[in-house]
């Protein structure tokens, strides 16, 4: 049996301040390797009373729409997650700042979000974690990056690690990386799904039925990034060791090819960073 390594526990309570899918993947992630105790977490949205009731039975944790309590727990909270869509972080963040002590740690996953336009909307030198996570924490198999504000402590740095290490791999990066990252595996499992969708759709044209066109497509989707982890082999040699001269995976190679595949994979990741950078734009003009 596969054994994953031991996690260090997380003793501080954590409030997420947005309860949506990238909130939840983390949690989820978090509450199945038993690294933090669910009444540790409390997690924010902005009214839904059902949603935070979901969230309070499938984890155990804590959430709240009341308005006093919403203060307290951000208030108190030594760790708070920025988990809201872009456009509703300006307005989250002014309404974070004075509620805020120095020494408590905001990490936020908001795609664009920068340290510096966070510390300005906040109104104060705030230690901050800016992350970028992706979808697959829900199930250990996250991939975040992690850039971290000159104010974050060997204490604080440690509990954001620990945080994301339960979730999945992390990578600590320079900020102005993040956006690039974000291209490949924040927003990464969108182009790995969508050519999955695609995959199944093929074989179901080709007259599979849905099921085993599914089956199919997931193995071979999982066998492959497994192979490239197992044998530490490239991507391109396994690709050259499918690709038999003159065979079927050639003429379908030649066929993406005509597509500009590679050329349209890396121009959808330009695009994804380009527009990461816009978002912070707007947000950083909060600003002023
Ligand atoms: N979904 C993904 O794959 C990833 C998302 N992200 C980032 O995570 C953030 C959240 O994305 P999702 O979870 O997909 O969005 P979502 O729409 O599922 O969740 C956003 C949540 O924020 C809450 N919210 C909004 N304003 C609020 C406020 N003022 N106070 C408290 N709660 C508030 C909403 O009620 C909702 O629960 C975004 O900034 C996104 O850039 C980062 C990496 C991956
Ligand atoms: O689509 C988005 O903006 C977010 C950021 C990374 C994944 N989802």
């Amino acid at each position: 049996m596969c054994q994953q390594p031991a996690i260090p526990l997380i003793n501080h309570n954590i409030v997420f301040y947005g309860a949506g899918s990238m909130a939840e993947a983390i949690v989820r992630g978090m509450i199945a390797r038993n690294v933090v105790e669910s009444g540790k977490i409390t997690m924010l949205n902005r009214s839904s009373n059902e949603r935070l009731a979901e969230l309070r039975s499938r984890y155990g944790v804590l959430g709240t729409n009341a308005p006093e309590q919403k203060t307290e727990a951000l208030r108190t909270a030594p760790v708070i997650v920025l988990a809201m869509k872009p456009k509703d972080a300006a307005e989250a963040l002014r309404t974070l700042g004075p509620l805020l002590s120095p020494d408590q740690l905001v990490i936020s996953v908001i795609a664009g979000l920068t340290i510096r336009t966070m510390q300005g909307l906040l109104g104060t030198p705030q230690p901050i974690v800016r992350s970028m996570p992706n979808t697959s924490s829900s199930i250990g198999l996250g991939a975040t990056g992690i850039a971290f504000s000159k104010e974050v402590g060997e204490e604080s740095r440690r509990t954001a690690l620990n945080i994301f290490e339960a979730v999945g791999l992390t990578a600590v990066i320079d900020e102005e990386r993040m956006e690039t990252l974000t291209g490949i595996s924040g927003s990464g499992p969108a182009y790995i799904y969508y050519m999955m969708e695609a995959m199944i759709a093929a074989g179901i044209r080709g007259g599979l039925p849905l099921e085993q066109s599914r089956e199919l497509t997931v193995q071979t989707v999982l066998g492959a990034a497994r192979m490239v982890q197992q044998t530490g082999e490239e991507p391109a040699s396994l690709r050259k060791k499918v690709t038999s001269p003159n065979g079927s995976t050639q003429a379908a190679i030649e066929v993406l090819e005509r597509g500009d595949f590679f050329e349209t994979v890396i121009a959808a990741v330009n695009r994804c960073a380009e527009r990461s950078r816009e978002m912070g734009s707007a947000l950083e003009n909060e600003l002023r």
